[in-house]
């Protein structure tokens, strides 16, 4: 989606926001248009309205993520997942309405407002029994978890969608946490495009910050036998690690 800054010049959607690295805006819209949004759920539209007018929508999962998202879900037969990083709650919406009506989404974030943006929606989609949300760091919550014996192994899929300068110590937890066969999808791994970009290059303050946590995280998930990877370029690149030991 081009838009036009206050001169007229246009902008690629990778450079307003980061939903797709896609080289090709028409490219884009067309898959939104012809595979995306004509098989929305009506509560991820609505959610999708709503958090346009938020303030800080360009932190939502795009709609092509969260169709994805779902289908990963129903791939995997997931049951049992978790969510770091909530915001208003698309790809939690996404997650909830993909899981069997048993499945369960221990869903964290430091906000608790922005998340009862979504919640009415949730609920009246009918999901809302499917989430445990807890307001607070994610970190400490792993902690506990781990701790106990019988949380090992007991996760199908989690979606981490945070603060990049934690994924490294989420991943160290959640490999314990997740079953051996389980996903762990890790979002923003291509982090605006900005893991190519040469250092000294023009950068947006909070791009420039996590950066390197990026592709450092980039580096340590190739290089760990304990799980398969699978980058792929959709939203703002997402790396699908199923754990193999
Ligand atoms: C990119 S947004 C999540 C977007 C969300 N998945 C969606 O579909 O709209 C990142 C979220 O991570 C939350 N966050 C940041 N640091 C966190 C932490 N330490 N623990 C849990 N959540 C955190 C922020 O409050 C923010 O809502």
């Amino acid at each position: 989606m081009a838009s036009e800054n206050k001169d007229g010049e246009q902008h690629r959607h990778q450079e307003v926001g980061h939903k797709s690295l896609l080289q090709s805006d028409a490219l884009y819209q067309y898959i939104l248009e012809t595979s995306v949004y004509p098989r929305e759920p009506e509560p991820m539209k609505e959610l999708r309205d709503i958090t346009a007018k938020h303030p800080w929508n360009l932190m939502t999962t795009s709609a092509d993520e969260g169709q994805f998202l779902g289908m990963l879900l129903k791939l995997i037969n997931a049951k049992n997942t978790m969510e770091i990083g909530v915001y208003t709650g698309y790809s939690l919406l996404a997650t909830a309405l993909a899981l069997p009506d048993d499945g369960k989404i221990l869903a964290m974030d430091i906000n608790r407002e922005n998340f009862e943006i979504g919640l009415p929606v949730i609920q009246k989609a009918g999901v809302a029994h499917k989430i445990d949300f807890r307001e607070g760091p994610a970190l400490p919550v792993l902690d506990q978890l781990v701790e106990d014996a019988k949380n090992h192994g007991s996760f199908d899929f989690v979606f981490v969608d945070a603060d990049k300068d934690n994924y490294i110590n989420y991943h160290k937890r959640l490999l314990e946490l997740v079953k051996v066969g389980g996903v762990i999808a890790y979002d923003n791994t291509l982090w605006n495009g900005s893991v190519v970009a040469p250092p000294d290059a023009p950068m947006r303050k909070y791009i420039r910050y996590y950066r390197d946590f990026v592709i450092e995280l980039n580096k340590a998930l190739a290089a760990d036998e304990r799980i398969e990877i699978c980058q792929l370029p959709v939203g703002d690149g997402v790396t699908i690690c199923r754990r193999v030991k």
